[in-house]
């Protein structure tokens, strides 16, 4: 399948993610389609969350609704979707409640539950999965070039947590009790979920996503021995997987991959030198500077070299509720510690440390996209 595609008009992230020197630092926000947005509440009221998902008309015009209201100040479109459509995809029902989030009626809670998942092979992606792959090919014509489009996934134990506690949680007490009392099952389901999810980014990227990122929401719940067995390993493989799968479609086919491990500050050392993801998002509780120099070091310290990953994020989004005046000067702050290594900021991609708030002000957004594009262009023209 090949489809054929409008000239990109804007590739700052593509070169940014690739340790390409850009012009500016390129930037995009995670949850930057959602309920802060008058114009996605409007189409929300008439729609269920999941089939706003699986129309692909719906799911291209939320994807486009921010990057339409900022013209001009965001460098990506992410697809309108979520990290619990592959639990779907294998089985599960999960229901998005208004104003609290997933729920899992029927989760997994014995280890004899995960028959229920567990297949040979991984699951038929186009036909459980395809609508998303819709939304995308739509989505990247109808963008027409204006900016890059990411896919995504869940990580392996984001989505096993979802499965085993049914949806949030404070303690994770489910999930992480089943890491210590059934080992073995929870290996086998995070194997299936890292399958599922290699598949499924696969047929993204032949979609049209022309970047992925990997969400691990609910990394930082794990201590570092458990991230390292339950973890790291599956992160890792997929990011193995799907680039030696796309690099067998072709050199041009391997996009840019992203990790976010969203708290679990104690892997960054491993991720930049085991794994093979381009891009690592620190969360707000990151400094810039210090992680810029963990990078280096730990790079140098197995290569003799220090390789330049590029890092993306990470202002506190909770930032947003402040003054346009107060956001363009932590915003100017971040800027500069991630230009901290080289006096440029170069191998940045700025986002939040996490997704917008549904109480945000989208104006507010607006003055921190400004002023990335301000700061980073004048660090990178001095
Ligand atoms: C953990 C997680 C989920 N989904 C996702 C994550 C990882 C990122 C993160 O950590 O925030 C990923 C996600 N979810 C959504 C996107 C779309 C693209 C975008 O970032 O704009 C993306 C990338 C839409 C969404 N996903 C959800 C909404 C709001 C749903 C609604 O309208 O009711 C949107 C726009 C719902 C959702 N989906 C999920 C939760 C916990 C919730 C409820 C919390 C909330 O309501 O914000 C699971």
């Amino acid at each position: 399948m090949t489809v054929q595609f409008p000239a990109l008009k804007n590739d700052l992230i593509l070169r940014a993610a690739r340790g390409e020197k850009t012009e500016r630092t390129p930037v995009w926000v995670m949850r930057q389609a959602g309920r802060y947005l008058s114009e996605f509440r409007e189409v929300r009221k008439n729609h269920d969350f999941f089939s706003m998902c699986r129309t692909p008309e719906i799911a291209c015009e939320i994807t486009i609704q921010p990057v339409r209201r900022f013209r001009g100040l965001l460098d990506a479109a992410i697809i309108f979707s979520d990290i619990l459509v592959i639990p779907q995809a294998l089985g599960m029902t999960v229901e998005m409640v208004p104003g609290k989030g997933p729920h899992f009626p029927d989760p997994l809670v014995t280890p004899a539950d995960i028959a229920r998942v567990i297949r040979p092979g991984t699951v038929d992606i186009r036909q459980e999965l395809g609508y998303v792959l819709d939304a995308l090919t739509l989505t990247r014509q109808t963008l027409a070039g204006e900016v890059p489009l990411l896919g995504f996934v869940g990580a392996p134990w984001t989505m096993l947590a979802y499965m085993i506690e049914g949806g949030g949680s404070k303690t994770f007490s489910k999930a992480k009790a089943w890491l210590y009392r059934y080992p073995e099952a929870c290996h086998q389901l995070l194997q299936q979920l890292t399958d599922v999810c290699v598949d499924f980014l696969v047929a993204q990227v032949r979609a049209g996503a022309q970047m992925v990122q990997v969400f691990d929401s609910w990394a930082g719940e794990l201590g570092p021995d458990d991230y390292r067995t339950f973890a790291f390993p599956y992160l890792k493989a997929i990011a193995d997987r799907v680039k030696e799968q796309l690099a067998q479609i072709s050199p041009d086919a391997v996009v840019p991959m992203t990790v976010f491990a969203k708290g679990a500050h104690y892997i960054l050392e491993e991720l930049v030198t085991e794994t093979r993801y381009d891009v690592i998002s620190l969360d707000w509780t990151m400094d810039p500077a210090v992680s810029r120099t963990r990078v280096l070091s730990a790079t140098s310290a197995v290569s003799g070299q220090p390789r330049t990953v590029t890092l993306q994020g990470n202002l506190d989004p909770s930032t947003l509720y402040g003054s346009p005046e107060t956001i363009r000067e932590r915003t100017r702050v971040m800027i500069e510690r991630f230009a901290a290594w080289d006096g440029q900021g170069q191998c940045h991609i700025a986002n939040m440390g996490h997704g917008m708030y549904p109480d945000h002000d989208p104006e507010h957004l607006r003055a921190y996209l400004a002023a990335v594009r301000e700061f980073s262009s004048a660090f990178k023209s001095a």
